[in-house]
C-alpha cells in the first residue's frame, strides 16, 4: 500500500510504525531506519579516518504506483519540500494509471586508453579481431558475476584525436546484473591492460569505468489527467516549461536539478553511489554536445499531460555499501526491491514525479509558497525557536508569506 493520505500529519514514530507494518520490517530493521543504520564501528570499516556519523533525514514518499505496484519510497535528503513534492507528484499520476517503466540490460562501460601507437586504426582493428579472447580473459576475473548471468557482452574501439595525438579508446561492455559494477569492471579493465598492450604495441594509461552509463537506461512515463492537475492551462504551462528545458542549458540545469532532488535521495537511501548517478545523469543530458532536460512533457490528443523521463541508472542491490549498510537494506525492503533493475525503475519514476511537482508549482503559484512554507521550520530554528515554538513560528510565517529570520525573531519575541 502506498496511498497513505495525510501521513505527514502523524508523528515520526507513528509513521514508522505504519511503514514497518506495511513492509514487514523486523525490529532490527525498524531500529536501522530510526537511528541511521550504522554504528561507529561499522562506519570505521566503510571509509577512512572516521570521526563519527553525519546524519541526514530519512523520509518516505507516498502515493507511488509503478507498473501497477504500489511502492513506498524511502528518501534521504536535507532539503525541505522534496519528499512532499515527490508524494504530491505521484498522487497526481494515480488517476492516469501511475508510472509505466522500462529498462535496458544493466551494461556498463570500462574504458581502456591506449597511447603511443604508430598505426592507431590498425591497432583498433587488431583489438576488435581479438574481441572474443579479450572477453574471455575479462570474464575469468569475475566468475561470480558470470555465474549470475553477467559478464562481457561486447567490445568497442575508437580512435580519438587529442592534444597529445591520436589514442585508441577501448570500451569493454559488461553486464553487471545486480551490481553497480565499478569495482567489477575496473578489475577487468586493469587485468586486460597488459594483453591490450601486447596486441597493439602501445602503452595503456587509464583503465576505469565510464560513468556515462548510456547503455544502462531506466525510463518512466506517466499521464497526468488535465482535470487532476488544475486544467488545460496547467497542461499548456508545463509543456511550455518543458519546451524551454529541452533547448536552453540554463533552464535545463535547474530542471534536471529538480529531477535529481528525488533520484539522489533514493540513491542515498539505498547506499548507492550518488556521485556516479549524478555524473551519469548530467553527462547523459549533455550527450551530443548540447545539455538538455532529461524529461519531456507533451499534450496528448485527450488534452492530458504526458511526462516521460530517461536517465542512466547505474545502481546496485549488491556490492558497494548496499549490503553492508543495514539502513540501506531496510530501505530496499520497504520498496520491495530485490534486483537492481527494479531500483532503476523506481529512480526514473521518482525523478519524473519530483520534476512534475516542481513544474506544476512553477507553472501555477510559483515554487516559493510550497517550498518556503516547509523550509519555514528551518528558518524558525535558525532564529532560535525551540520545542513547540518551531511549528508555531513556522506556520505563522507561512500564513503571512513572510519567511525570514528577522520575522521569526520578531514572532519569537512576541510569543515569549
Ligand atoms: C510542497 C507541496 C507538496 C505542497 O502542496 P499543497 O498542494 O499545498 O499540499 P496539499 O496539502 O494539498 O497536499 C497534497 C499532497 O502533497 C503531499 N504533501 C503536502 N504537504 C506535505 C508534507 N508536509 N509532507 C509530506 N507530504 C506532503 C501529500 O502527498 C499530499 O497529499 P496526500 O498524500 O496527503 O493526500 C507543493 O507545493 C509542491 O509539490 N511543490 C513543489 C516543491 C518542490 O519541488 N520542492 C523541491 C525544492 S525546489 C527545487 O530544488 C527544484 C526546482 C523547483 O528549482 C526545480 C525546477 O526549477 O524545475
Ligand atoms: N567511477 C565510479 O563510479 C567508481 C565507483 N566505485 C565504487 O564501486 C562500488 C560499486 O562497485 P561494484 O562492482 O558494484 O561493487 P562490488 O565489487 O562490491 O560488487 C560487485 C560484485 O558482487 C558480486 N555479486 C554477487 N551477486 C551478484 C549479482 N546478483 N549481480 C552482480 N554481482 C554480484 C560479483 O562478484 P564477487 O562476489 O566475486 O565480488 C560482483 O563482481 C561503489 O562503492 C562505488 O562507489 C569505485 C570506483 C570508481
Amino acid at each position: 500500500m502506498s496511498r497513505i493520505s495525510g501521513l505527514y500529519r502523524l508523528s515520526a514514530s507513528d509513521r514508522l510504525k505504519i511503514v514497518a507494518e506495511n513492509s514487514g520490517l523486523s525490529g532490527d530493521e525498524v531500529e536501522a531506519m530510526k537511528t541511521g543504520g550504522i554504528t561507529l564501528d561499522q562506519a570505521d570499516k566503510m571509509v577512512e579516518n572516521v570521526l563519527g556519523l553525519f546524519a541526514v533525514p530519512l523520509g518516505v514518499a507516498t502515493n507511488f504506483v509503478i507498473d501497477g505496484r504500489e511502492v513506498l519510497i524511502p528518501m534521504a535528503t536535507e532539503e525541505p519540500s522534496v519528499i512532499a513534492a515527490a508524494s504530491n507528484g505521484a498522487r497526481m499520476a494515480i488517476a492516469g494509471g501511475g508510472f509505466v517503466t522500462s529498462t535496458t540490460q544493466p551494461v556498463m562501460r570500462a574504458l581502456i586508453q591506449v597511447t603511443g601507437v604508430e598505426d592507431p586504426y590498425g591497432a583498433r582493428q587488431a583489438i576488435l579481431a581479438r574481441a572474443e579472447e579479450i572477453a574471455g580473459r575479462a570474464n575469468e576475473r569475475d566468475p561470480m558475476l558470470v555465474s549470475h548471468g553477467g559478464g562481457v557482452v561486447g567490445l568497442e574501439a575508437e580512435v580519438v584525436a587529442s592534444k597529445r595525438g591520436p589514442m585508441v579508446v577501448v570500451h569493454l561492455l559488461v553486464d553487471c546484473r545486480d551490481a553497480m559494477g565499478a569495482n567489477a569492471v575496473n578489475t577487468m579493465a586493469e587485468a586486460l591492460a597488459p594483453f591490450i598492450e601486447e596486441i597493439t604495441g602501445g602503452r595503456v594509461y587509464l583503465r576505469i569505468i565510464s560513468n556515462l552509463a548510456d547503455l544502462r537506461i531506466a525510463r518512466a512515463r506517466a499521464v497526468f489527467l488535465a482535470e487532476e492537475i488544475g486544467g488545460p492551462e496547467v497542461v499548456d504551462a508545463i509543456v511550455m516549461a518543458s519546451a524551454l528545458a529541452e533547448v536552453d542549458p540554463y533552464r535545463a540545469a535547474t530542471h534536471n536539478k529538480g529531477i535529481m532532488n528525488g533520484v539522489t535521495a533514493v540513491t542515498m537511501a539505498t547506499g548507492n553511489d550518488t556521485r556516479a548517478i549524478e555524473a551519469g545523469a548530467h553527462s547523459y543530458a549533455a550527450r551530443g554536445g548540447a545539455y538538455r532536460s532529461l524529461s519531456v512533457y507533451e499534450k496528448n490528443r485527450d488534452g492530458d499531460l504526458v511526462g516521460s523521463i530517461e536517465l542512466p541508472a547505474a545502481v546496485g542491490t549488491v556490492g558497494g555499501a548496499t549490503r553492508v549498510h543495514p539502513g540501506a537494506r531496510a530501505n530496499l525492503k520497504v520498496m520491495g526491491i530485490i534486483c537492481a533493475d527494479d531500483l532503476g525503475r523506481v529512480l526514473a519514476s521518482v525523478g519524473l514525479a519530483q520534476n512534475f511537482a516542481a513544474l506544476r508549482a512553477l507553472a501555477t503559484e510559483g515554487i516559493q509558497r510550497g517550498h518556503m512554507s516547509l523550509h519555514a521550520r528551518n528558518v524558525a530554528v535558525q532564529a532560535g525557536a525551540i520545542g513547540d515554538e518551531i511549528e508555531s513560528v513556522a506556520s505563522k510565517m507561512a500564513a503571512e508569506r513572510r519567511i525570514n529570520v528577522d520575522r521569526a525573531k520578531e514572532l519569537l519575541r512576541d510569543g515569549r
